[in-house]
């Protein structure tokens, strides 16, 4: 296994140039979807089955959580997973599990719904930007909650939680999911305003519904919630990955070839859609199935990264490394996290000619790409990363394939199914040393 500059040891993907992508990929249940029903689960009185919840090192962490705390987690030999929370011994969220990700924010709105107190660490995920949370706090703190903060991790109380009017400061998925689960058992109505309208609030609306939740308008910006006093067990299906699905559609205007993304919802991919469309792809969407059809011109475009259903900020990644191949300059700007170009100077390593001024990457497409070390620094710098490689002539070595399977059970697997070449390696020379997050 190869040594770090700090003599950390680390795995990196070996991707090389194998022409142009072709085939299909069944696109894996959502990972923001999942790891908010996952949570969303410990309010249920009786056993919850999940269909589609993807085996991704969030899941993983998960599932030691849920040891911690006496949720049953177990998945059955057709890929569902069962959960019962009827045994929850505890509301105590470890901080080194909990800091492993970001999604651990919603077992403090599960578990202050169902006990009235919870402690959780601090949220992890991906380090691109300053990620707050106080719309969070403030939906806990307007139903009734008090909040501690302590050093590694912040403790949420309240004797009873009364359904109030809140009011997001700004478009937040995360706070909207969790306000959500921390009204569905409060006593008394629950409006937000101004609440996030993504794919994801709505699933984990229709979730909460099928446990006997009174959740109302998810998908629009103003959400009611009836609280009730009890929530049953049931059956849900995740909604497909529409990010995973987005990337491999870039794939193939990345290498000129044809690419089908199967068991996906069009609907939530749209901007994606239009704005491939812009940059010359054409694309063939049909009831749960979208083809793209690379081109050898992809054309220059301006991308403005924006909360749903606006183009998604975790899309703008992948969405740069395409427009690297596109003649002309173009524009990219991310107005969720307006700092979110960690992947850039990565691509520069491999000749992509890309400035960062305040919010906004300029690139200045139609240069060749060459292989060379990188690293991902997050899941989807990763995406962005393996899709240069694609294209770059020679080798391209990417570290930091943690960040990129913590969204990704088999990203290897889907890649070489459409002809990559890529590859996982554990050893090699001291150059794959870029990382800064291995000490
Ligand atoms: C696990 C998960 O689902 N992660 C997704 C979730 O992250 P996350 O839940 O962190 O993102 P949010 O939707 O909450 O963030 C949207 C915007 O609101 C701001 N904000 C958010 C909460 C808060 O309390 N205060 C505040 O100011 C954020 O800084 C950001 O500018 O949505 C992001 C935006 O689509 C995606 O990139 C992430 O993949
Ligand atoms: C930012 C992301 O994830 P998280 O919020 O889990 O860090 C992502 O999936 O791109």
């Amino acid at each position: 296994m190869l040594k770090g500059k700090r003599g950390c040891t680390m795995n990196y993907f070996e991707v090389e140039a194998a022409g142009r992508l072709h085939g299909e990929v069944r696109i894996p249940g959502s990972k923001n979807s999942s790891l908010a029903l996952l949570a969303a689960a410990c309010l249920a009185d009786g056993i919850v089955t999940l269909e589609g919840i993807p085996e991704i090192d969030d899941v993983k962490v998960i599932g030691r959580i849920a040891r911690d705390i006496g949720l049953s987690m177990q998945w059955t030999a057709q890929g569902e997973l069962v959960l019962d929370p009827r045994y929850i011994h505890s509301a105590v969220i470890d901080p080194g599990k909990a800091s492993s990700f970001r999604a651990s924010y919603y077992f403090a709105g599960a578990l202050l719904a169902k006990f009235g107190r919870v402690t959780v660490g601090f949220p992890g995920g991906d380090d691109f930007t300053s990620r707050p949370i106080d719309q969070h706090l403030k939906a806990f703190q307007a139903l009734g909650a008090k909040v501690y903060a302590g050093e590694e991790s912040y403790t949420v109380e309240a004797a009873s939680l009364r359904g109030a009017d809140i009011y997001f400061d700004t478009i937040t998925s995360g706070a909207t999911i969790n306000a959500m689960l921390a009204a569905a058992r409060a006593r008394g109505t629950t409006n937000l305003y101004h609440a996030a309208v993504d794919p994801e609030v709505v699933d984990t609306a229709a979730f909460l519904n099928a446990l006997g939740a009174k959740v109302y308008g998810a998908g629009t910006d103003r959400i009611r919630i009836v609280g009730v006093p009890y929530l049953d067990g049931g059956r849900h299906a995740v909604i497909p990955d529409r990010l995973i699905a987005g990337a491999f559609l870039m794939a193939a205007g990345m290498t000129g070839g044809v690419v089908t993304v199967r068991d996906v919802i069009p609907e939530h991919l749209g901007s994606c859609i239009a704005k491939l469309g812009e940059a010359g792809l054409e694309l063939e969407s049909r009831e749960s199935s979208i083809t793209a059809y690379g081109t050898e011109g992809v054309r220059a475009v301006r991308v403005r990264a924006a909360m749903y259903p606006g183009f998604a900020t975790d899309l703008q990644q992948p969405m740069t490394a395409l427009l690297t191949q596109a003649k002309g300059k173009s524009l990219v700007t991310d107005h969720v996290f307006p700092n979110r170009f960690n992947h850039v100077p990565q691509l520069r390593r491999l000749g992509a000619e890309i400035e960062v001024r305040g919010e906004t990457a300029f690139i200045r497409g139609g240069r060749p790409l060459t292989g060379g070390w990188v690293h991902a620094t997050d899941v989807r710098a990763g995406t962005c990363l393996i899709l240069a490689g694609l294209a770059a002539e020679g080798v391209t070595r990417i570290t930091g394939t943690e960040h990129i399977q913590r969204g990704y059970a088999d990203v290897l697997g889907s890649f070489r199914a459409l002809g990559a070449k890529i590859t996982l390696q554990t050893g090699g020379r001291q150059e794959a040393a870029l990382s800064s997050d291995c000490s």
